[in-house]
């Protein structure tokens, strides 16, 4: 299987985060992905390419063209407002505030565009971003031109940006553009499968609406887990996207024995949809010593998912989320994709 990579990740990084009540250095960190690429050559997955540079024309359809815009202004617009280091949101529109005017100080902006402090920029953040998008259009036009499955190692990862807004870690919804992309291509029906342990927020609303593109997510309760606002069984889509989203929330603690129920029923509702091509949203926070999540996955389990997904007999993007236990997070991610080729 190939792997689309971009060194360019490392950019994003020196960033902190708000964690609990005190600001730490950020878990989403460049050894996230360099671990994966370690792996990949550890075992011989197959070549690891560079993305070809893509423009933002697909994305301006499943995120606001405004919102892409703030991406690329808001570092300089920061340092310009005479501020440094990180830049964090920390208010937002929510309840009874306007979210129709957008504010032109740049910590108003910040926050319009964000819902949560999760998504935090430095200088390199948003050509990290470009060539993490490009990472995902580049891995999908491999699908599209024959090969059965590639991986888009993408950092910083997507599924939490929605359609103006980012946070938890995302910028681009990597997964939702190239979900658009193969439909450009002529794609009828779509699937993405978000088997990162928090819930796709983001992707969900991008596709709430819409039949062409159906979204299944396995995840943790937003009773108890983050994003908190989203992700309960009852969100079943919206208008023509009425019976294309599809929540299976589970509880904490959630083992293989369990999660691998949800897994089964995923795969029911994508072999039921009948898509043209698969997209995985391949987080690996599911694992038992994340230090952020809490399921109960170990090591083993994910080859298994790998060989049940390649059981769809669909043409395959995997696409990387999120998974912070950063010396496993190769073993589990590329164990997926090994599992995948039941090699
Ligand atoms: N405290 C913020 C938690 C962000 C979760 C990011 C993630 O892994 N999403 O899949
Ligand atoms: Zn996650």
């Amino acid at each position: 299987m190939k792997t689309v990579f971009s060194p360019r990740h490392a950019g994003h990084s020196g960033n902190v985060e708000l964690d609990t009540n005190e600001i730490v250095p950020a878990y989403e960190k460049p050894s996230r992905a360099e671990f994966i690429r370690a792996r990949i050559e550890a075992v011989g997955l197959g070549p690891i390419v560079e993305p070809q540079a893509h423009g933002l024309e697909t994305a301006r359809k499943v995120h606001d063209p405004a919102y892409l815009e703030f991406l690329e202004s808001v570092y300089p617009e920061w340092l310009a407002a005479g501020r440094s280091g990180t830049a964090m949101p920390y208010v937002w529109p929510t309840r009874a505030l306007r979210a129709d005017v957008v504010p032109t100080s740049i910590e108003g902006k910040i926050g319009f565009y964000a819902f949560d402090a999760g998504a935090t920029f430095v200088a390199g953040t948003w050509d990290a971003v470009r060539s993490s998008h490009d990472s995902a259009l580049s891995a999908a036009s491999l699908v599209e031109s024959g090969e059965p499955a590639a991986f888009a190692l993408c950092r910083p990862p997507g599924h939490h940006a929605g359609s103006n807004f980012a946070g938890g870690y995302c910028f681009i919804n990597n997964a939702a553009v190239a979900a658009q992309w193969f439909l450009d291509q002529g794609a009828k029906r779509v699937s993405i499968l978000d088997v990162d342990y928090h819930h796709g927020n983001g992707t969900q609303e991008i596709f709430y609406r819409r039949s062409d593109v159906q979204v299944v997510n396995l995840h943790a309760d937003p009773l108890f887990e983050y994003p908190h606002f989203l992700g309960h069984a009852d969100e079943g889509g919206e208008g023509a996207g009425e019976g294309f989203n599809h929540n299976l929330p589970m509880a904490r603690g959630t083992d293989w024995s369990g999660w691998s129920k949800a897994l089964e029923r995923g795969f029911k509702l994508v072999s039921d949809y009948t898509p043209d091509v698969l997209i995985v949203s391949l987080g690996v926070d599911t694992f038992e010593r994340d230090p952020i999540s809490q399921f109960k996955l170990v090591s083993d389990d994910y080859p298994k998912i790998g060989r049940e997904i390649a059981r769809l007999r669909l043409p395959t993007l995997f696409v990387m989320e999120g998974g912070y236990a950063v010396e496993e997070i190769g073993i589990n991610a590329v164990g997926v994709l090994t599992g995948f080729e039941d090699r």
